[in-house]
């Protein structure tokens, strides 16, 4: 019998693949372990929540999946392929960044960026580029402003933009590094109602850093909570409870959960020690 996959049956197999799968992850500087053991899956449409002191290394992750941090071992694969650069599969949305107010770009080239930034220069112009761009535009309600240098508009404004150039070419998994950052409640409320529309309509999936879960409590399906180089995953329920996130930290740590949030009391400000996380076994799911 012919063992070998031919070209349709593994497009088959990708197309059911998870969004991302995690195996056996770890991820050390130096002496220091982040974390290890790792396993996760994370399925088209899921919103997965990733929280974590400062340092915990939340962001470690997010470059691990996009193949820009080798991780000591284990694999990642986003919608069953290794990540690579120049592949539409994911979509990035990094910490903000100041965007000097005299930077020429306009709003529909940072967008643009999305569809070819990993290649020379902007793309040559076509209808299908065109229609690309003005449809996630106006998803994002960015319409008005798309003819602006992006380095005018205010904080919220390019969080929408930076979420439509990480939008724009479809990707099977959104990446999203603290985008509620400096943000106020009502640009909070529409850059998330956003990122949770684009997974319902497009089954795109979606791992959201944050220090904040309040925002995101509608939309979460799971949480990976990372500390002392350990890991939890599971409900909001499971992860954030106080018994689970004392265990986590090795202190008392008290989560009361109170007219629809949770508030976490006596969280240390940056990750625990790294010996915590070096005598650590690997993480529980
Ligand atoms: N390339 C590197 N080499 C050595 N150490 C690194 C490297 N990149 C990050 N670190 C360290 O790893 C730890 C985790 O960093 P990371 O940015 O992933 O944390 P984080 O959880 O995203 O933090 P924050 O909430 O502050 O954004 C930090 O202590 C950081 O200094």
């Amino acid at each position: 019998m012919n063992t070998r996959t031919t070209p349709a049956v593994s497009a088959v197999a990708h197309a059911s693949a998870p969004a991302l799968a995690l195996r056996d992850a770890s991820l050390r500087y130096g002496r220091r372990c982040l974390w290890s053991g790792l396993n996760l899956q994370v399925e088209p449409g899921e919103f997965l929540a990733v929280l974590g002191a400062n340092g915990s290394g939340k962001t470690s992750l997010l470059r691990a999946i996009l193949g820009l941090q080798r991780l000591d071992t284990g694999t990642v694969l986003v919608a069953g392929h290794p990540p690579r650069r120049g592949r539409d599969d994911i979509g990035y949305v990094p910490q903000q960044r100041h965007v000097d107010p005299l930077v020429p770009l306009r709003v529909r080239d940072v967008v643009g960026q999305g569809l070819d930034g990993h290649r020379w220069g902007i793309g040559w112009p076509g209808p299908g580029r065109r229609r690309k761009i003005e449809a996630v535009l106006d998803a994002v309600g960015a319409t008005p402003f798309a003819d602006m240098p992006i380095g005018l508009l205010s904080g919220g404004e390019q969080q929408r933009v930076r979420i439509a150039q990480a939008l724009v070419a479809d990707p099977k998994l959104l990446l999203c590094d603290e985008p509620l950052l400096s943000l106020d409640m009502r640009s909070q409320r529409t850059v998330t109602a956003l990122v949770d529309r684009r997974r319902r309509t497009s089954d795109t999936a979606v791992v959201f850093v944050t220090h904040e879960i309040n925002p995101v409590l509608p939309y979460v399906d799971r949480v990976l909570y990372l500390a002392s180089g350990q890991f939890r995953v599971g409900s909001v329920e499971q992860v954030l409870n106080s018994a689970t996130l004392s265990e986590l930290y090795g202190m008392p740590i008290d989560v009361i959960h109170t007219g629809g949030r949770i508030v976490v009391a006596g969280l240390p400000e940056t990750a625990p020690d790294a010996d915590h996380a070096l005598a650590a076994a690997g993480g529980a799911a």
